[in-house]
């Protein structure tokens, strides 16, 4: 009888797979040979990958017929369990797992996993449950489960049969082939270098405009649009991309030969004569360093003039020796002069015309305009969250030497390549919140680079004011920001790098069941990157949008490019309509104009305090992601709606200081003193029960609820209640809020957008 069993165990061995047969073999070689050490070691970071491969649940086994118990018998439960335990603690199976690819935590979760399919299962594969009944009779040997164990291993880890294609398809080592018309060229590449206020932009542009094509890639939308303005100003017509926009400098849908860009908007598939790229220092940006190095390779230009700070030549020319091109380097001194002033401001009372005061966090910029307002003098104020026309307003009316408004207060919005007629730049604050690898916040002194960046604002060529100063605003931090901005920022180390939507789609073909956060997260662990030049880019922002949408149904590459969108995270308002949004689109429902109108409060009303403001400003960005996505039809009526927005908004930046009035008598309780244009007065409503009460409050304090949205809210909790009270059907509409993601905000001003993207079309 013995005999007649072994003999069916075998039989089922030979039928498995040769994956299998193999490891079997290699099970009777580990039973009498000296065992060879386990791999050796593996990188650092691959020990880690393993915690971020979630293992899949293993059905329960199908067959109806419990064939096993038919041919040796049942199992014994608790015996199994001891065969088990014993199997799993056996040194001999942890060598081979480790073999097999199982380090401990994978061995850990498997063992698990295996141990309760056995011991759960109604009845076993019928192979299986013959081994053990060997084993248990003495006529087989506990190792003999291994192929069995290993074959349950790679079902609930797929990964294990793939680490080698994973590991292919992100080896980052040489970016410069993604890029194959690019690399068909032998480009010519100028490196324009010097400090700031030196002309590095000017002399790029000159040779932009004389070219009969050309693309100008810039860090900020305010900057594409000076070189919009100024091309088409200089007789070349230049159409302006931001965000999904095109604005054309010719005549609608009669695209120029030139083009001004935010440097993720870049193409890297249209030949152009000349290509700028502007703010090289920025390629090292954690968070959108990898837009200027996707450009720098891949732009399909015969010349690339790249502009910034001297320290990134060596970098650049190392890059080129990857793609066997040499950089030609133009040196340039600064124009004007610029001081260091030996005392601080020390009061808003010693505020003078040219001023311009920067702050790191919105609460600042505000505080101080209002304080400056109150003595008597007119601010224009820019700051991140503001659309480019009111920024542009701003600066408009700041630079006009006829204009009253001789004070500016801004954050380091306004700190890359613009021309602004400042005499004065005055640092409220060193230190600012910034992102670490890690994508946590941390406040941190402001680096070399962005203080001298951010002083290089004062005393422009050609401007009103040519002899520039800077100063401290608290006299405290004047003998810092003599030491900062008397360095020279460090070379650059590294390049960015982003994974592909490509590159992540073959992921998700190895791993069907991880979610989109997850591939990234993987992406990133088991990527190979030449760290002598690149590193991967901060994924924060993006695996944030992907968890938010993880459970709305949609194929990878619109995930891909929704999370790719330029949010800010700290706005729930916006958020939450990300979310509506990739719901709508899973739908196969339109994303009409309507659909905006009724979710984003229209028509639009003039700001009556500082919340309203922010809700407006968040508007925007809903409006922005519209187009951003490229998906949706009546784009112009948003565009229109956009352009209204933006002057609504520019009235009540213009009108800030009474803005914050109303916005502490709004909380204090009293009736809001205003008299704008345009406003319709709305009652303020009042503030829900106290159980909604402390959250709402809390809100309505930050900015990031309005009274109006608050009172929307209202009518559709009220609905809602109604709706449930009359017919159970109206139960599905609960779940927005439910996933509305997480206030994770406060009042600092956000970066840059990050407008990291991908540009794909929908595929009906
Ligand atoms: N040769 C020139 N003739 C006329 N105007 C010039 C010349 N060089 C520079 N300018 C003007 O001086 C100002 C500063 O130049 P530009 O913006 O090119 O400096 P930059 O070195 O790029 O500064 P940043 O580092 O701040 O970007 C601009 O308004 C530019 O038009
Ligand atoms: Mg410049």
């Amino acid at each position: 009888m013995q005999n007649t069993r072994r003999c069916i165990s075998l039989i089922c061995v030979t039928r498995q797979s040769p994956s299998l047969r193999a490891t079997y073999g290699a099970v009777a070689a580990a039973r009498c040979l000296h065992r060879a050490p386990p791999q050796s070691s593996r990188k650092k970071h691959e020990t880690n990958v393993s915690t971020l491969f979630k293992p899949v649940q293993v059905q329960a086994n199908v067959d109806c017929e419990d064939v096993g118990s038919e041919l040796v018998g049942k199992l014994e439960k608790s015996e199994l369990l001891k065969i088990l335990n014993k199997f799993t603690q056996r040194r001999e199976t942890k060598s081979l797992c480790s073999e097999n690819g199982l380090d401990s935590y994978l061995q850990q979760q498997a063992f698990g996993s295996f141990r309760r399919y056995c011991i759960e299962a109604e009845n076993l594969p019928v192979d299986l449950h013959i081994i053990f009944s060997d084993i248990m009779q003495g006529a087989g040997h506990i190792d003999d489960i291994f192929p069995y164990f290993l074959r349950h291993a790679k079902t609930v880890f797929p990964h294990l049969d793939c680490m080698d294609d994973l590991k292919k398809i992100s080896d980052l080592r040489q970016p410069a082939n993604w890029y194959t018309n690019a690399r068909a060229l032998t480009r010519k590449i100028v490196f324009h270098s010097g400090p700031t206020n030196s002309g590095k932009t000017y002399h790029a542009m000159e040779r932009y405009l004389s070219a009969k094509t050309g693309v100008y890639c810039g860090p900020l939308k305010l900057l594409a649009t000076e070189v919009y303005n100024k091309a088409n100003e200089r007789g070349t017509p230049c159409d302006l991309v931001t965000g999904e926009e095109r604005k054309f400098g010719i005549s609608d849908n009669s695209p120029a030969n030139h083009v001004a860009c935010t440097v993720e908007m870049t193409s890297v598939n249209t030949p152009y004569e000349v290509a700028v790229i502007d703010e090289i220092q920025q390629i090292r940006d954690p968070q959108r360093g990898w837009a200027w190095t996707r450009a720098f390779l891949g732009l399909i230009a015969d010349e690339v003039h790249v502009c910034g700070e001297a320290g990134a030549l060596e970098l650049l020319q190392k890059i080129c020796e990857t793609t066997g091109e040499t950089v030609e380097v133009r040196r340039y001194d600064r124009l004007t002069e610029l001081t260091v002033e030996d005392s601080a401001l020390g009061s808003l009372d010693n505020v003078m015309p040219g001023d311009c005061i920067v702050c790191f966090s919105k609460h600042d910029i505000y505080t101080v305009s209002r304080e400056i307002e109150a003595r008597g003098k007119e601010v224009a104020v820019i700051y991140g969250g503001l659309p480019p026309g009111t920024k542009l307003a701003q600066a408009a009316k700041f630079n006009d030497p006829a204009n009253s408004c001789k004070v500016m207060v801004a954050t380091d919005a306004i700190g890359m390549g613009l021309n602004l007629s400042i005499r004065r730049i005055i640092f409220y604050s060193l230190v600012k919140p910034t992102m670490n690898e890690r994508g946590e916040r941390e406040i941190d002194t402001i680096s070399v680079s962005s203080a001298l960046q951010i002083a290089g604002r004062a005393g422009r060529f050609r401007t009103q004011w040519e002899h520039g100063y800077v100063t401290a605003f608290k006299s405290e931090d004047l003998q810092t920001l003599q030491r900062i901005l008397a360095q020279t920022p460090d070379p650059l180390k590294q390049a960015g790098l982003h994974p592909t939507a490509d590159q992540i789609e073959l992921y998700a073909y190895h791993l069907p069941n991880s979610s989109l956060s997850n591939l990234m997260d993987i992406f990133v662990n088991l990527c190979t990157v030449d760290d002598s030049l690149y590193f991967m880019c901060n994924i924060e922002d993006f695996k944030f949008l992907a968890e938010m949408i993880q459970h709305v149904p949609l194929p990878l590459r619109a995930r891909y490019v929704f999370c790719c969108a330029p949010i800010n995270r700290k706005m729930p308002f916006v958020c939450s309509m990300f979310l509506k949004i990739a719901r709508q689109y899973s739908r196969n429902e339109p994303i009409t104009f309507e659909f905006i109108k009724s979710n984003c409060g229209w028509p639009f009303k003039l700001p009556k305090t500082i919340l309203d403001l922010v809700h407006l400003e968040s508007v925007f960005d809903v409006m922005d992601l519209y187009r951003f996505m490229d998906l949706f039809p009546e784009a112009g009526n948003v565009r229109e709606a956009q352009k209204e927005l933006d002057e609504i908004i520019q009235q009540g930046v213009f009108q800030i200081t009474r803005l914050l009035k109303n916005t502490e008598a709004s909380q204090e309780g009293e009736t809001p003193n205003y008299s704008m244009r345009r406003v319709t007065h709305v009652k303020e409503p009042r503030l829900p029960s106290a159980s909604r009460g402390r959250l709402t409050d809390r809100l309505l304090a930050q900015g990031l609820l309005t009274p109006g949205m608050l009172s929307e809210l209202r009518k559709e909790w009220d609905a809602q209640q109604v709706g449930q009270a009359a017919a159970a059907a109206a139960s599905t509409s609960s779940k927005e809020s439910q996933e509305s993601p997480t206030d994770d905000s406060d009042d600092e001003d956000s970066y840059p957008g990050s407008y990291k993207k991908t540009r794909r079309k929908r595929r009906k």
